[in-house]
């Protein structure tokens, strides 16, 4: 597809830009398929499946991770119209994702599906559109189920979100039924783009994505003017000059000479690092300076863990894929970190555990590297209150993302820990379940409606560092795969915070402090010990392993000695197998990290930082 377009006859009142929203597999991409067939953007052969998920990662889990952006041509009463979609994640990690894309719309599809009706992600999905005041188009996917329930739903969105039910679109997107209503809704419901074609060119960055060859590629909505090939643009964050090319996203980038006010497209421009093209920056013409748009605040990353090669020889690779990856994904925070067992690797803060997982997941298998991931932990903060350490920091608060850093209580007048607001969907036979998990893991009931006679809402404050490891796993598995949950960030509460210490006869090992709730420090304790205890090998002495807070011991296990002779194995007098195994034995202790005389393999710290806090 690629004739020359001439946008230059698509006045803002022909320009629609929407995105669709929608709790996971309720059929986004799906739709979008088919919205871009009807509109002749892609073919309609099977290989197309979900044209917009691009990545593997996306293909395999079934999930959307990056937005994507096309533009459909559609006519409608006679009139051509500009059709702008931006695709959206569809995962509580991603909602960062959600909130840029809706930045760039006037208007949602806001997709529920006909058999599972309203779900977490669909509740908050909603919420982001709702606040920025964009027209909702509420669609109620998958008719063609047998056990479809669309008078259901409609009747929850009636409820929940007080859209009357006249106004749900009923389709099914994997049959094509009603689709073309959805695109006539969008023309008839949706506000054209506020945009003054006289008006200086201004544009938003709302996404961005690295390609190999040209470097970055910026996506834009164009709040004013006009824009074209070879102008000198200018970033107002980073007032670094540009020049470059555009075009469209059909889903593939379709070059124009220009694009005008109310359109959506790429600009790239030249810029070398994802970290040149902020996203929510303002772009506008070298001779004609604006005034900046509102931008968004930066992604806070929430959850963190370290990262280290397999074995210090793939160092190098490793870096250059955590490189590349994080060109692609400018959410994600990385910093050189090292470990006496681990040796040199980095820190690296994710928006939340899926968004980590698919991240690692994506270190596999597109570049191909093996990792080690520790235990994921979450930001707390401390209030200093020692002059000195105030002035070093240069300030009152400071994060703490490594227990190495974690100031002592003498020196800090409060300990803060990250909370969320969870909204858990449910069938009403499950809520006792739920509530007693949500209190064994400290979360505070805020709110809890019905929203119809079977389905329950719960709205619960949660500690993030709570939520942060399997939270999810059990809350699917008690609820036989019903509940559905999602989260947004709710500032920081106090906590009661300690740093605890692991000793191995004594001393302490400094990759396994770890900082925990004062309450839990006792399990969290005993459950390091017995690990530790199943992971390092018997020694020729007994070794004490102990969890310590400050000089107080809360749990201890021993290993007794042993004689570990591995020539007893060689009866006779065979030299070379004696040397061949002494040798074994040494190359064995090259992998071993020294802790006062005990001998801790490396395995032992992977097993027990990684599954430290599942439990
Ligand atoms: N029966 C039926 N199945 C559908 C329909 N639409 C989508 N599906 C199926 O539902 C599943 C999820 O659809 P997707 O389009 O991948 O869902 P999604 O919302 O894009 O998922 P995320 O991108 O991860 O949020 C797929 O197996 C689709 O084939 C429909 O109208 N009817």
């Amino acid at each position: 597809f690629k004739e020359s377009i001439d946008l230059s006859k698509f006045n803002v009142d022909k320009i629609r830009n929407f995105c669709i929203i929608a709790h996971i597999d309720h059929g986004k991409s799906t739709l979008a398929d088919r919205l871009l067939e009807i509109t002749g953007a892609i073919a309609k052969t099977e290989k197309n499946k979900q044209v917009l998920d691009k990545l593997q990662v996306e293909r395999e889990r079934g999930i959307t991770v990056k937005a994507q952006t096309a533009s459909l041509f559609y006519s409608h009463q006679g009139q051509q119209y500009l059709l702008n979609l931006i695709d959206t994640p569809g995962h509580v990690d991603f909602s960062y994702e959600v909130s840029r894309s809706i930045s760039a719309c006037q208007g949602v599809l806001l997709i529920v599906d006909a058999n599972q009706g309203i779900q977490a992600q669909t509740v908050a999905n909603f919420y982001l559109a709702f606040e920025a005041q964009l027209a909702i188009i509420p669609v109620i996917n998958k008719i063609d189920l047998r056990n479809a329930d669309p008078e259901r739903v409609e009747s929850q969105i009636e409820k929940v979100f007080d859209i009357p039910r006249e106004e749900c679109i009923r389709i099914s997107a994997k049959l094509g039924t009603n689709v073309e209503k959805v695109l006539q809704a969008v023309v008839d419901r949706i506000p054209p783009p506020v945009a003054c074609p006289s008006d200086p060119f201004k544009a938003l960055v709302f996404d961005s994505s690295f390609d190999h060859y040209r470097g970055v590629v910026t996506n834009v909505a164009l709040f004013g003017g006009q824009v074209k090939k070879g102008d000198r643009i200018v970033s107002a964050y980073l007032g670094k000059t540009y020049e470059g090319e555009l075009g469209l996203f059909r889903p593939d980038e379709h070059p124009t000479q220009k694009l005008y006010a109310g359109q959506v497209g790429y600009i790239i421009a030249g810029m070398k690092d994802v970290k040149e093209a902020q996203i929510g920056d303002t772009l506008h013409l070298q001779e004609r300076p604006v005034e900046a748009l509102p931008g968004f605040k930066p992604a806070k990353a929430m959850v963190f863990a370290g990262m280290y090669p397999m074995d210090q020889s793939e160092y190098p690779g490793l870096r250059s894929a955590i490189e590349r990856l994080t060109l692609n994904d400018s959410s994600v925070t990385v910093q050189r970190d090292s470990s006496l067992a681990l040796g040199a690797g980095w820190r690296l803060g994710f928006l939340g555990l899926l968004h980590m997982e698919v991240f690692n997941q994506r270190l596999e298998q597109e570049y191909n590297a093996s990792v080690i991931v520790t235990a994921p932990t979450v930001p707390y903060k401390a209030i200093l209150s020692s002059a000195k350490l105030i002035k070093e920091h240069g300030g009152k608060e400071i994060t703490i993302v490594n227990p190495a850093q974690f100031p002592d209580k003498a020196a800090v007048s409060e300990y803060l820990e990250p909370v969320v607001l969870g909204t858990i969907l449910a069938p009403d036979s499950y809520t006792g379940k739920i509530m007693s998990m949500c209190l064994s893991r400290r979360a505070i009931q805020k709110n809890i409606v019905y929203i119809d006679d079977q389905r329950v809402m719960m709205k619960y404050l949660f500690p993030l560092n709570e939520i942060v490891v399997d939270f999810y796993d059990q809350l699917k598995s008690l609820s036989s795969g019903y509940a559905s949950f999602d989260y947004e960030n709710a500032g920081y509460q106090t906590a009661e915070l300690i740093k605890m210490d692991i000793l191995l006869n004594g001393k302490p090992v400094e990759e396994l402090a770890t900082i925990v709730q004062r309450d839990r420090a006792y399990s969290t304790g005993k459950s390091m010990c017995e690990r530790l205890k199943d992971a390092i090998p018997r020694q020729m002495f007994e070794i004490a392993i102990q969890a310590a807070i400050g000089s107080k011991i809360i749990a201890r296990e021993t290993i007794k000695a042993y004689r570990n002779n591995v020539l007893a194995k060689c009866y006779g007098g065979d030299i070379t197998r004696k040397m061949k195994l002494l040798k074994k034995q040494a190359e064995g202790k090259k992998k071993m990290r020294l802790i006062g005389r005990v001998e801790v393999p490396k395995d032992a710290f992977i097993n027990v930082l990684k599954r430290l806090t599942s439990e």
